[in-house]
């Protein structure tokens, strides 16, 4: 079982850096190059995008959280003794104190960041999870979680998912893996067109290995009806696929 968060609520900013943190737990990582590894995740609310299929919905579309110093992340990061951390979101990078906490992790943990790839860190990383958004991951108003009014987001979303000088600066700068989420096969041509763009301004090789195609669904019921088209396609471009383990082991449970 996962472990859960202790994290206190504060609704309040406390003296000092910190961080908005949505949850902090134990899990394995479920997606991505190092799928099954033990890991603790710090999850930060608040997000420069809105995709419409967001399975962290208490980040972006209704964004909570508790206010943690930088140095309280830190204790219950130390707390749980992990080898490796995840840091993600909502969208971390969105946040100054991010850097900040990216520092204090370095020496001690591996660290991956799961990152839509707009903001560019300036700090250290191990693995620069890196999710560029497709045209299918604009929010409309027929695709919009129940109960949410789209609005500006439509327009401000699709003008802001893909930085393709934030991308390369970010392949350039960290090991990386660039995780679509792939809705179906129409998504492909898409993926293509930005590897190639981003193959001609990056000053960094990318390997076909580096390509991760990760089927959309946040429940179990919803991957039982991507994962085969989207490994398939995997199979026939060379691409990488990426399982969602968590979702597989413990559904659309929090802090897994
Ligand atoms: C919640 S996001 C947080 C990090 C960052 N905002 C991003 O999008 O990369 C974490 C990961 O979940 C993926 N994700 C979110 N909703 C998903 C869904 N419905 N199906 C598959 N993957 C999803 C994102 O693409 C990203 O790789
Ligand atoms: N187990 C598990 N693995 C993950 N890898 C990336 C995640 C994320 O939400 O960024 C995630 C997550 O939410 N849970
Ligand atoms: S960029 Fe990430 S956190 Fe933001 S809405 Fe999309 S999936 Fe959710
Ligand atoms: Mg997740």
């Amino acid at each position: 079982m996962p472990v859960s968060s202790r994290v206190e609520r504060p609704e309040t900013a406390p003296e000092g850096p910190a961080l908005p943190v949505n949850e902090l737990f134990a899990s394995l990582q479920g997606e991505g190059k190092l799928a099954g590894v033990p890991s603790t995740f710090v999850r930060t609310s608040g997000c420069n995008l809105r995709c419409w299929f967001c399975d962290s919905y208490h980040t972006s579309w209704d964004p909570t959280h508790a206010w943690m110093g930088v140095d309280d992340v830190v204790d219950e990061v130390d707390a749980r003794d992990p080898t490796h951390v995840v840091l993600t979101g909502g969208e971390p990078l969105i946040h100054d104190e991010s850097e900040l906490l990216l520092e204090r992790l370095a020496d001690d943990y591996h660290v991956t960041v799961e990152t839509n790839g707009t903001v560019v860190p300036d700090a250290p990383v191990d693995l620069a999870s890196v999710s560029p958004k497709l045209s299918t991951s604009t929010p409309t108003p027929e695709n919009a979680p129940d109960g949410v009014d789209v609005g500006a987001w439509e327009a401000r979303h699709e003008e802001r998912r893909i930085d393709l000088e934030a991308l390369a600066t970010l392949v350039e700068r960290h090991a990386f893996q660039l995780k679509f989420v792939v809705t179906g096969p129409e998504d492909l041509p898409e993926i293509e067109e930005l590897v190639a763009d981003l193959r001609g301004v990056a000053d960094a090789a990318i390997r076909d290995d580096d390509v991760l195609l990760m089927p959309e669904g946040q429940t179990r019921e919803e991957l039982a009806a991507t994962r085969t088209v989207v490994a398939d396609l995997a199979l026939e471009r060379g691409y990488r696929y990426t399982p969602r383990l968590h979702v597989d082991l413990w559904n659309d449970a929090p802090e897994t």
